[in-house]
């Protein structure tokens, strides 16, 4: 369970997050969304203690964020950023085998388990074949996919993605969240495809400047009084069966 209460934020003098609470449980994934600018990278930072917020609380499972040392965090909190890593000559199994990292004694290797849980990791995202490449030389979509494997093979209850589906061709958006959904796993994603987050979110938060504009399941979310004052598009619905999907069209002067 991740639960983060009225939690505000400035860069500089500039007010970014305003009263901002998130719950996220159960093995559910809670989608952030909302315009350019509106905070959900800030929000996601916070959860995960790159940022400290200047008010409010993050709890994870009950404890304070702010007093968990950093390996017991890595051991609860798995994250794909937006900001990748450098590019070192390491191979796709090793950074994948970075994710066991916070699992490991201090003064063992990397047990046999380990290695099983990052090839297992690397298969789900369909990357094993390339285990062996330098990270250096795969494709954006590639690289993207081979970090969600190492957030994978962390084995963590929380998965917080900051718009993992960006450099992903349409079958590997679908099969990423499929399989985030699959896994059962407390995850926090941020997307900007309102129908993706249509199919594969449980909650959305919806950020607008800062606020929480709307909070709740995801089709109660999605409608277009919710969503047009927000975004400043126009918005009608179309039911797909399962979830609804979302067709936008620009509001002159808008
Ligand atoms: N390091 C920083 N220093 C100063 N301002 C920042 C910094 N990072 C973000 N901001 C500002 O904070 C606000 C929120 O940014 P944030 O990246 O959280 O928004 P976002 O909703 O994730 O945006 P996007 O959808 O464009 O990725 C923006 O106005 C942004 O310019």
């Amino acid at each position: 369970m991740l639960h983060a209460s009225d939690i505000t934020f400035a860069y500089g003098g500039a007010p970014v997050l305003a009263g901002v609470d998130l719950r996220a449980g159960s093995g559910g994934v809670v989608g952030l969304i909302g315009p350019n600018g509106s905070g959900k990278s800030t929000l996601l930072r916070v959860l995960y203690a790159a940022l400290r917020p200047h008010g409010g609380t993050v709890l994870i499972d009950g404890d304070p964020l702010a007093a968990l040392p950093g390996r017991d965090l890595a051991r609860r909190v798995a994250v794909v950023a937006q900001e990748h890593p450098p590019e070192l000559p390491v191979t796709v199994a090793d950074m994948v085998l970075l994710g066991r990292a916070p699992h490991r004694g201090a003064l063992r290797g990397y047990t046999d388990g380990d290695h099983a849980a990052a090839a297992a990791a690397l298969r789900r995202v369909g990357m094993r074949a390339h285990a062996d490449r330098d990270c250096a030389t795969l494709s954006g979509g590639e690289k993207q996919r081979v970090l969600i494997a190492r957030a994978l093979a962390q084995d963590t209850a929380h998965l917080l993605l900051d718009e993992p589906t960006n450099h992903l061709d349409i079958r590997y958006q679908h099969e990423v969240l499929r399989l985030v959904r699959e896994i059962g796993v407390t995850t926090v994603v941020v997307l900007h495809d309102l129908n993706l987050a249509a199919r594969y979110c449980d909650h959305l938060v919806l950020l607008d400047a800062g606020r929480v504009a709307a909070a709740g399941p995801t089709a109660a979310v999605l409608t277009p009084g919710v969503l047009e004052p927000v975004y400043r598009v126009r918005v009608r619905t179309v039911d797909d069966g399962d979830c609804v999907q979302l067709i936008f069209q620009a509001v002159s002067g808008g």
